[in-house]
């Protein structure tokens, strides 16, 4: 049973398939990624794909993603994809479930707020139905959003928040608070094993390259020789986690023993004009910085509290963001088709 000091569980969770415990059965896991087509999710899918005895089904309706991100395990016999939304009931049978379907970007997540919701809230309550009808543990990727403007710095999990319940982030910050909400009470109801991860920024390979988010724009906008769109004040922080470091906390949360909610994301921060300047450094000396309008409630802080990551996972990043951003910076090329010069 998962510990937490907080969840009042009663009740056991009901017992997976007797299909599981059988030695003829081919793998010895089936595991379901929501929103595996993705940017974290198609990552999380590669390093679960390393193990033999996975397999794995992801469930996408390519709103952000993309089978692009999958090509490699497309016709492998231990991967499927289901072009599903998760707004509708899906009835398969697996044992873990990594729900991560959701636009991140602001601007996708914005752009049909009461879909987001939907998502967030439907599409939670609905895998939530899966986990209990077939004995799955689920694992939600929740989000820093759910601290709002924190007024609390750095963001402990045993921070409330301090979030606009009607702004235009709403749609997701709350759309997440209510996901967690329902892990907690259907976990405390039908004895769900649940796991809750709370993810600050994330950056790698395979991001959009219009995604929106500042270091897919500000690496797109250094290759192509545009101007770095800091939007003001540019003193607003964010602490940028690598996505390989993402992928090795979320799998440790789930095959651990705890619920969470666990923060997970790299406690380094930077001012939005320190993360321009490192990648004009790095990509394009010769780009400008320009400073644009900001939209609102944008968050002014954001650094995690990793410590129980550290104490409960065994988990901290390994990536330095000086390190990361040439990683993605060489996907961006490819991708951009812009050589680097020698
Ligand atoms: N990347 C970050 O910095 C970050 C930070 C905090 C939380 N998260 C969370 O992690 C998860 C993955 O984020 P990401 O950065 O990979 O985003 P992403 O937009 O690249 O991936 C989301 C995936 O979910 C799919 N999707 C969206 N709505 C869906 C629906 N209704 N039904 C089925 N599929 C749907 C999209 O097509 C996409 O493949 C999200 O839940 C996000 O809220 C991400
Ligand atoms: O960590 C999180 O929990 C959240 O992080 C991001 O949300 P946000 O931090 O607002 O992400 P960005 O859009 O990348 O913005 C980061 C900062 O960069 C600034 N920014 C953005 C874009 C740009 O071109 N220039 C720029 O200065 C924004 O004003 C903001 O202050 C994600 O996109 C959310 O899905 C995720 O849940």
């Amino acid at each position: 049973m998962a510990t937490n000091s907080s969840n009042g569980a009663t009740k056991q969770p009901p017992m997976p398939s007797p299909l599981r415990f059988s030695k003829f059965f081919q793998s010895n896991m089936r595991i379901l990624v929501t929103g595996g087509a993705g940017f974290i999710g198609s990552h999380l899918v590669d390093r679960l794909m390393e193990n033999e005895k996975n397999e794995v089904v992801v469930a996408d309706n390519f709103f952000t993603g993309s089978k692009d991100n999958l090509k490699k395990w497309i016709g492998h016999p231990r991967f499927e994809l289901i072009r599903h939304d998760v707004t509708e009931q899906l009835l398969i049978e697996v044992d873990q479930i990594y729900h991560l379907a959701c636009p991140a970007s602001p601007i996708f997540y914005k752009y049909n707020p009461v879909k987001t919701i939907k998502t967030n809230v439907i599409g939670t309550l609905n895998m939530l139905g899966l986990a209990k009808r077939v004995g799955a543990r689920i694992l939600l990727t929740s989000t820093s959003e759910v601290y709002g403007d924190p007024l609390v710095h750095p963001q402990p999990e045993s921070y409330w928040g301090n979030v606009n319940p009607i702004g235009v982030r709403s749609c997701y910050d709350e759309g997440k608070r209510v996901a967690e909400t329902l892990m907690f009470d259907y976990h405390r109801q039908h004895g769900i094993e649940i796991r809750i991860a709370r993810i600050f920024n994330t950056y790698g390979p395979r991001m959009n390259i219009d995604d929106g988010r500042v270091v897919s724009n500000f690496i797109a906008q250094a290759l192509r020789g545009e101007a770095l769109t800091v939007q003001v004040p540019g003193t607003q922080t964010r602490s940028f986690c690598y996505v390989s470091d993402m992928v090795d906390g979320l799998i440790r949360l789930m095959e651990g023993e705890n619920t969470g909610p666990i923060n997970i994301g790299n406690p380094g921060e930077f001012t939005m004009i320190e993360l321009a300047e490192n990648v004009k450094e790095l990509i394009n000396p010769a780009v400008e910085i320009k400073m644009v309008e900001n939209t609102p409630d944008d968050p002014r802080q954001r650094k995690p509290d990793i410590t129980k990551a550290k104490e409960l996972l065994g988990w901290e990043p390994k990536v330095k963001l000086r390190d990361g951003l040439p990683l993605m910076e060489e996907d961006f090329r490819l991708r951009l088709g812009v050589p680097k010069k020698n």
